[in-house]
């Protein structure tokens, strides 16, 4: 799979340059093949011509006799002959096609960016990105499927897309245009979009008035169309993979984290006003070297780390995960875990007896918090796709999911950027109005896991805590965070997830117990405090 991480899409580009050289011998030797097609065709014209004039005196001479198995033995064979050079180079062509769902998964990408960051399509499809030029305009040709695959995801898109590239073709030659009003036409014709497809057979006619059948066409449409009301409706979605998943982030909070990727959500500045920047260290050996520390919020805990891994320990990093990177799955109940349309990324959990880097960067997760290593996951390294992201979720375990190893819940979550995003790919905590920009070598760590809590908190969800051997840790739903989608550039990550095994004397539990309510918790979804206009 490609679209699910830029880094494999850079192996992409041999293939088109495969595709390429394969064009170029084709063409080649389409032209050397259609000469001698050309060439037979006049010989075999003219002996036709001089047989059916009268067949009997030319089967009963012999030259004839021969001419005409000749022309149906060998020319026929060498013909066929010919065309098998062409058919060697087609079938390089199907070493490097893609199957269907790379362009599905590309163009699924597109719409999430679109919708995540408002980007018009005009603008888009001109290669302007917020306000800033990226490329030349795409061609209507590429318009037209970027439409058709964009109705699976979304209607306006479609409509938008089609009408922008309706203008675009007005700057190509005639013939050109001709053939996409044409299948613009089918488009409309055939989705009930009649007033679009009427529209278009007009414009078709200014160019070839004697294009089949419009009268006919153009009455019949019109007809069709008083019957018919426009309908925006989406295309069915069949693909079970594409109807799976949309219901992973429920639709409010989906509306909430866009508006945090966006960066619109901000803490107020009494709450901004409590979180400070300090210099920290939780080993004795980190007393001299301390780390740079910024709070991001107190409840949860949630601080970001700065300048924690170097540029050479980023590149191993990379190299490592590189050897088995594969499409990232999300868990469900019951340890099972799939493939889900609101994550799309690859990842890859070396072992971590492989190099020493990890052990070396484990120390320093352990410098940074002070918590156990012990009882940790394996770094997991994650790159990012087109329009790549991790839609909002909490890295705990829920009630009815269990995570592998026997070493308890995910306590705590260190988060570490081995990259720089040119544009987009923050992690947002939208409940908690946290945009964290993505720099290369910071590093973000909250709590999972609050240290205290009280069987009170059931009112979410009715049943969502965990126990644990000395207290009741309760699981944080405010770390409900997603990844932003990558809008320019490719978004690494390492993940380091610490388990609640071994960490009693490192964070003891709270005596204060943590209460909730149930009104709280319903609360927390009123778009009209995050600004939404529901
Ligand atoms: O990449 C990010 O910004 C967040 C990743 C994340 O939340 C995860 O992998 O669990
Ligand atoms: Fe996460």
């Amino acid at each position: 799979e490609f679209f699910s991480s830029t880094d494999e899409l850079r192996n992409l580009v041999k293939n088109d340059q495969k595709l390429l050289s394969s064009l170029k011998e084709l063409s080649k030797e389409l032209e050397r093949t259609n000469l001698y097609v050309k060439k037979i065709l006049n010989n075999i014209k003219d002996e036709h011509i001089l047989m059916t004039k009268d067949v009997d005196s030319y089967i009963f001479n012999p030259l004839n006799a021969f001419s005409l198995i000749k022309r149906l033995t060998h020319d026929v064979d060498s013909i066929q002959q010919s065309l098998e050079f062409t058919k060697k180079i087609t079938a390089k062509l199907e070493e490097i096609k893609l199957p269907e769902s790379e362009l599905s998964g590309a163009v699924e990408g597109i719409y999430r960016l679109q919708n995540a960051y408002e980007l018009k399509t005009e603008d888009f499809v001109r290669g302007i990105i917020q306000n800033k030029r990226y490329r030349r305009e795409l061609l209507p040709s590429d318009l037209i499927v970027l439409a058709k695959e964009m109705r699976k995801f979304d209607a306006k898109y479609t409509n938008d897309y089609f009408k922008v590239a309706k203008e675009l073709s007005l700057k190509y030659d005639q013939h050109t245009r001709l053939s996409f009003l044409e299948e613009l036409f089918e488009i409309y014709n055939s989705t009930s979009k009649y007033d679009e497809a009427v529209d278009v057979l007009d414009e078709i006619l200014k160019i070839n008035p004697s294009f089949p059948k419009y009268e006919e066409t153009r009455m019949n449409i019109e007809l069709l169309s008083l019957f018919n009301n426009q309908n925006d409706q989406m295309e069915a979605i069949e693909d079970p993979y594409l109807l799976e998943g949309s219901h992973y982030t429920n639709p409010k909070e989906g509306m909430i984290y866009s508006k945090a990727c966006r960066q619109e959500l901000k803490k107020s500045i009494h709450e901004t006003s409590q979180l400070h920047c300090r210099y920290i260290s939780k080993t004795f050996f980190t007393k001299i070297a301390p780390f740079k520390f910024v709070e991001a919020n107190l409840d949860p805990y949630i601080g970001i780390y700065l300048d924690v891994i170097s540029e050479k320990e980023i590149e191993s990093l990379k190299t490592l995960a590189r050897e088995n990177l594969h499409r990232a799955e999300v868990l469900g109940f019951n340890k099972t875990t799939r493939v889900s349309r609101v994550r799309v990324a690859q990842l890859s959990w070396p072992d971590e007896w492989k190099h020493t880097i990890f052990q070396t960067l484990n120390n320093r997760v352990n410098d940074m918090t002070g918590l156990n290593m012990k009882t940790s996951e394996r770094w997991q390294i994650q790159n990012y796709g087109i329009g790549g992201f991790y839609g909002a979720h909490h890295d705990y375990a829920d009630v009815g999911q269990i995570f592998g190893g026997d070493t308890g819940n995910r306590i705590a979550t260190t988060l570490l950027y081995l990259s720089d995003v040119e544009k987009g790919g923050g992690t947002v905590f939208p409940l908690l109005r946290i945009y964290v920009p993505p720099v290369k070598g910071t590093a973000v760590f909250w709590y999972n896991l609050s240290s205290s809590g009280d069987r009170g908190t059931l009112y979410l969800k009715s049943v969502e805590f965990i126990e644990c051997l000395i207290c009741l840790l309760i699981l944080e739903y405010l770390t409900r965070h997603a990844a932003c989608p990558v809008l320019i550039g490719s978004k690494w990550v390492a993940n380091k997830w610490i388990r609640e095994y071994g960490q009693e004397s490192a964070r003891p539990c709270d005596l204060t117990p943590k209460l909730t309510d149930e009104k709280y918790f319903l609360r927390l979804y009123d778009l009209k405090d995050y600004g939404i206009d529901a």
